[in-house]
């Protein structure tokens, strides 16, 4: 790893502090470095708060030290009036010389122009360092800009034999099948999305809140398909915990492929990114109209008899890891 790597690595890791807090906007990290030495860094507030640049300046006890320093961020710096003023203009202020960056924003309003930007003031730019990181990182944005709909993540736990629930269920709760150290993993991702969405029969045999109890952070907003608006208003998912919005024939057309107008309806609500937690029925809609990013497959160690089988997928393997007794498989769409 050259020290350019080693240091937007950091910004990366530090941007992670800021998941699911600072959307629809990137969660972006960027550090100060002067003699080899970090004196400052940041990352996104919430939404409407200062961006990582500013938090990062903000941070350098010495300011005198910024006129010989190099500035790290994962994303381009703002060159346009959003919600804060320009961080390319605050650069420029403060006379950091050096600007290491991650990727290019090619959000219209930047694209290019705050580097051109900082170039014309006389500031040393590199770009591209790390880069393939840097996109992943800021996946949900690179993907709500380019493709105008959120970044989809489907989840789901199977049984080893391949069901998602039993053929019986005694009680309206979900049968689990995965641990506890599973699904306090899951309500750590629940955080990190705008939105989380299940289907008609989920919200019916399980009744689930779908909000985040086991980790810290942000509800997501819960949405629910219901063609027929028949959910009783009295199921956990419409308590006042956190937002839900009610997918019915009134705003999509049930006759039409629905998981591309549910993409287009969350674009327009600026939601960037969803994780779908089942059922099987709903998960295979968005497989089947290749409306997915990323999958995350739990299986337990415990059999069904019979059930509802789990969806069948087809995409590449990023990773596997053991979790307790249960094994997680995540699949990428490419
Ligand atoms: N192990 C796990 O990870 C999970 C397990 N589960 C289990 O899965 C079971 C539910 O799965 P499943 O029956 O597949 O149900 P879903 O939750 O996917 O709901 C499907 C229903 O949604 C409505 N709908 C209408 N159009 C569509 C469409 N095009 N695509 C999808 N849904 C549409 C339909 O209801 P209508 O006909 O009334 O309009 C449909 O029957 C439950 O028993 C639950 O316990 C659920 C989530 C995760
Ligand atoms: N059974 C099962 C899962 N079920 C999913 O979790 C939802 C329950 O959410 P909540 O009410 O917030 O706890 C449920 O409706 C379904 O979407 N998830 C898993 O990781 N492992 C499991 O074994
Ligand atoms: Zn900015």
């Amino acid at each position: 790893m050259t020290t350019n790597e080693y240091y937007i690595n950091r910004c990366i890791n530090i941007a992670k502090n800021g998941l699911g807090s600072t959307r629809p906007n990137p969660t972006v990290g960027a550090i100060i470095v002067h003699n080899n030495k970090i004196i400052g860094e940041g990352f996104t507030s919430n939404y409407g708060g200062n961006h990582a640049e500013v938090n990062a300046i903000n941070s350098v006890v010495n300011k005198a030290l910024l006129k010989e320093s190099t500035i790290y961020v994962t994303l381009e710096p703002c060159s346009h009036y959003g919600k804060t003023p320009p961080c390319s203009d605050l650069i420029i202020k403060t006379e950091i010389p050096n600007v290491v960056i991650g990727c290019i924003d090619d959000n219209e309003h930047v694209s290019g122009k705050g580097i051109a930007k900082l170039k014309d003031a006389g500031c040393q730019v590199t770009v591209g360092v790390l880069e393939k990181e840097c996109k992943n990182h800021h996946k949900r944005f690179f993907t709500f800009h380019n493709k105008k709909r959120p970044y989809i993540i489907l989840k789901w736990a199977e049984t080893e034999n391949g069901f998602l629930s039993p053929e019986k269920k005694d009680e309206q709760k979900p049968v689990w099948i995965t641990t506890p150290y599973s699904r306090q993993l899951v309500h750590k991702w629940r955080t990190e999305e705008q939105a989380i969405l299940i289907g008609t029969n989920t919200a019916l045999d399980d009744n689930p809140s779908l909000t985040v109890r086991d980790w810290t952070g942000n509800n997501p907003i819960r949405i629910v398909i219901d063609r027929n608006e028949k959910l009783p208003k009295t199921l956990s998912i419409f308590n006042n915990q956190a937002e839900s919005i009610t997918i019915t024939s009134k705003n999509i057309d049930f006759n039409k492929p629905i998981a591309k107008q549910i993409c287009e309806l969350l674009f327009e609500k600026q939601i960037n990114s969803v994780i779908i937690e089942g059922g099987a029925k709903t998960l295979q809609t968005f497989i089947n109209e290749n409306l997915w990013d990323e999958a995350r497959v739990f299986k337990g160690n415990i059999n069904f008899i019979n059930g509802t089988k789990a969806p069948q997928l087809s995409g590449t393997i990023i990773s596997e890891e053991k979790i307790s007794t249960d094994t997680l498989k995540i699949y990428t769409n490419d």
